[in-house]
């Protein structure tokens, strides 16, 4: 594993709570590793620490054995991030921009022409070399990010929610882009709140929530055991009368005019279908099967990943 973070805390100065608790993960070469919460979960909090914008408070951060701190002081360029908010500078055009990170990082000569070019082709910029930072509309100015970060080749990268308010073309783009990071060998961590697009890119997942770390693993891991039976009775008062009924056999949420309740193993099927026929209920439809991340999230904590 390349990146290893153990039992991570932080607390912002006058917070009542943790914006982290106890959490811990790892990353490796050649994996986009997704890491997926709501609003306020901890992900920016969490990313913040990693590039050293936020120090850390109590845990362990270590890439390769050796720890963040140390890092930054022999290998500073070795973890990027492509951040939310735009960080070039707007009146410079995307060449000046990448000439001048290229400097700071140390790139001279040859070798800063080729990363250049090769950051370009990347972020797909050929066309808008010449164009200023603040007059590239807003997939563009995210693609610009991208490429200030891929400069210096970091074995570590970073995106944090790079596709909110994108157009859906750039947005395509970036993913595409962000999992050929990972075959080229950087590991990468992916935060963002669109299940779909973790869904989609990563190969392993972190759910993070309320600074906790849910559950981890591959997709595949996740699902497995998060098998549902979502319920629909013909009746008004069908929420009231099932969810106390299903919670006995497992996390139960309400959802449209019915019920959906986490249950691991098909056998209790019949069991759970019998108890409702029991209440004189009128089943109107039963529909059991594996979840997606969303319905996973919901029945881990009755609460959506949009709210
Ligand atoms: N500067 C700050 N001072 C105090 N509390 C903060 C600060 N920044 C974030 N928080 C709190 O820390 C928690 C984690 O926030 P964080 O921004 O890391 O979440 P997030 O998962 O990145 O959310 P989002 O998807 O909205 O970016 C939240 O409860 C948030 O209100």
């Amino acid at each position: 594993m390349m990146l290893s973070i153990r039992d991570l805390n932080f607390r912002y100065p006058g917070a009542s709570a943790d914006a982290l608790e106890q959490v811990s993960l790892s990353a490796a070469r050649g994996e986009v590793l997704g890491l997926l919460g709501p609003n306020g979960a901890g992900k920016t909090t969490l990313i913040a620490q990693l590039v050293g914008m936020l120090a850390m408070q109590r845990g362990e951060i270590e890439i390769d054995g050796q720890p963040l701190e140390q890092l930054r002081l022999t290998r500073p360029t070795c973890i990027a991030i492509a951040p939310q908010e735009y960080a070039f500078y707007p009146t410079l055009s995307v060449l000046e921009n990448l000439d001048c990170f290229a400097g700071v990082g140390g790139l001279r000569g040859s070798e800063k022409a080729e990363r250049i070019d090769a950051c370009i082709a990347l972020a797909q910029l050929q066309n808008y070399r010449k164009v200023q930072g603040q007059r590239l509309s807003g997939g563009l100015k995210r693609r610009l990010n991208m490429a200030i970060a891929m400069l210096h080749r970091p074995e570590l990268v970073l995106f944090d929610e790079p596709t909110v308010g994108v157009d859906p073309q750039s947005r395509a783009f970036l993913l595409e882009a962000v999992k050929q990071l990972a075959r080229e060998g950087s590991a990468v961590i992916y935060t963002s709140h669109y299940m779909e697009e973790v869904q989609a890119i990563a190969d392993r997942i972190v759910v993070l929530d309320q600074g906790r770390v849910l559950c981890q693993g591959t997709l595949q891991d996740l699902l497995v055991g998060a098998a549902t039976l979502y319920v629909e009775v013909d009746d008004d008062t069908a929420q009231e009368r099932l969810v106390p009924l299903l919670s006995g056999f497992g996390p139960t949420n309400v959802q449209g005019r019915g019920a959906l309740l986490a249950i691991a193993d098909p056998e209790q099927l019949p069991e759970v279908l019998r108890s409702i026929a029991g209440t004189g209920l009128r089943l109107r439809q039963a529909r059991y099967g594996q979840t997606d991340l969303e319905q996973l999230f919901m029945s881990l904590t009755h609460r959506s990943l949009r709210d």
